[in-house]
């Protein structure tokens, strides 16, 4: 990317953000993502594949019209970044309106988060989970937490503020550690009993009040499963959906290869076990799937997800060292 195409486009959001008259004006030349309950609306393509719905400022405007809303609701979009073209983008949730009239009307469906994320690609899930981690913030923050009065919104969406105590409350990540455990020559992998049928991911948790990364890291492991860690490496980190926003910081790890015995937490692990460079790589190259009804092979996480990065790196670096 050009670097000064990004530099404008970064001052043009930031424009947008601090300034309502400017947002308001914007929402005219903006593309729409719509959420019905916080369920996305994706659109299928002439080639059968499924992708984000991102509707143009006149179209919404259309479709309000025929299902009777005022096209004024346009207003209550939040803003969420723009295309490479500075397009700005929004969300918009439309869960007061008649689904199946909406679905109709822009020819698509809306679809949980969690199923449409095996449906899009890379670039549109950070899109689409980020719209709806917007939409849940401002459902869920409509009131000062000091006062019990109601919070206003600013036109972006950036921000609401209590006008009664003058609290200004910004959208909200919990920070959560995600770490890959290897020793050496496997690597640890674990799940939890809510986890879909076969699959395994590496270690997480939240990150306490005043932990910093490396804190919650070590605890993280020693609780779960009760080995020490070592070698901290940063790999990389990614904004999560799910259950609410989550701010994953993923690492690798070490433990020294004779001390490998692990000793799970079952309130919140139902199993935690090492796999060889061989069942990995057998994992990685199973296509990711939605895997309701499947028998329970052993799977990794999709690439969508930071863990899959992590195994990904993991499996790299073993291939390099075997050779
Ligand atoms: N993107 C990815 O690749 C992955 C993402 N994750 C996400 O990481 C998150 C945390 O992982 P877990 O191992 O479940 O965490 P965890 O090991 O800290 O255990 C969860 C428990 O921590 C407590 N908790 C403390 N602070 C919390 C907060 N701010 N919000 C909710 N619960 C809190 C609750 O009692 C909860 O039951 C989950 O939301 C999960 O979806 C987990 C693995 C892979
Ligand atoms: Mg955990």
């Amino acid at each position: 990317r050009s670097c000064s195409g990004y530099v404008s486009r970064t001052r043009y959001l930031m424009r947008l953000r601090e300034d309502d008259e400017a947002c308001r004006e914007a929402l005219r030349s903006g593309n729409f993502l719509l959420y019905h309950k916080l369920a996305p609306l994706l659109q299928k393509t002439n080639s059968g594949v499924y992708k984000l719905a991102c509707l143009k400022a006149s179209d919404l405007e259309h479709i309000l019209e025929k299902v009777g809303k005022d096209k004024r609701f346009v207003n209550e979009s939040f803003l969420l970044g723009c295309t490479d073209k500075s397009e700005p983008q929004f969300s918009l949730e439309v869960g007061d309106l008649d689904r199946s009239a909406l679905e109709q009307e822009c020819r698509g469906m809306f679809v949980d988060l969690r199923k449409a994320f095996f449906m899009i690609t890379g670039l549109e899930s950070a899109l689409v989970a980020k719209g709806q981690a917007l939409l849940r913030w401002h459902q869920t923050n409509g009131f000062c937490s000091a006062t019990g009065q109601p919070t206003v919104r600013n036109q972006s969406g950036s921000f609401r503020v209590c006008h009664s105590s003058g609290v200004t409350y910004y959208p909200k990540m919990a920070p959560v550690v995600i770490v890959l455990v290897s020793d050496g020559s496997r690597c640890l992998l674990a799940r939890q009993a809510m986890f879909p049928p076969g699959m395994y991911s590496a270690l997480s948790g939240f990150c306490d009040m005043g932990e910093s990364l490396e804190e919650a890291l070590h605890r993280e492991v020693a609780e779960e499963v009760g080995l020490e860690v070592e070698n901290l490496q940063y790999s990389g980190s990614q904004h999560w959906p799910f259950p609410q926003s989550s701010f994953m910081l993923a690492c690798h790890a070490t433990v020294n290869p004779d001390k490998t015995q692990v000793n799970i937490d079952t309130a919140e692990l139902e199993d935690a076990r090492w796999f060889t460079f061989e069942e990995i790589t057998e994992a990685l190259q199973k296509p990711p799937r939605n895997p309701k009804g499947e028998p329970p092979v052993f799977w990794v996480p999709p690439p969508y997800a930071i863990a899959n990065q992590l195994i990904q790196e993991w499996a790299n670096q073993q291939q390099l060292s075997r050779k």
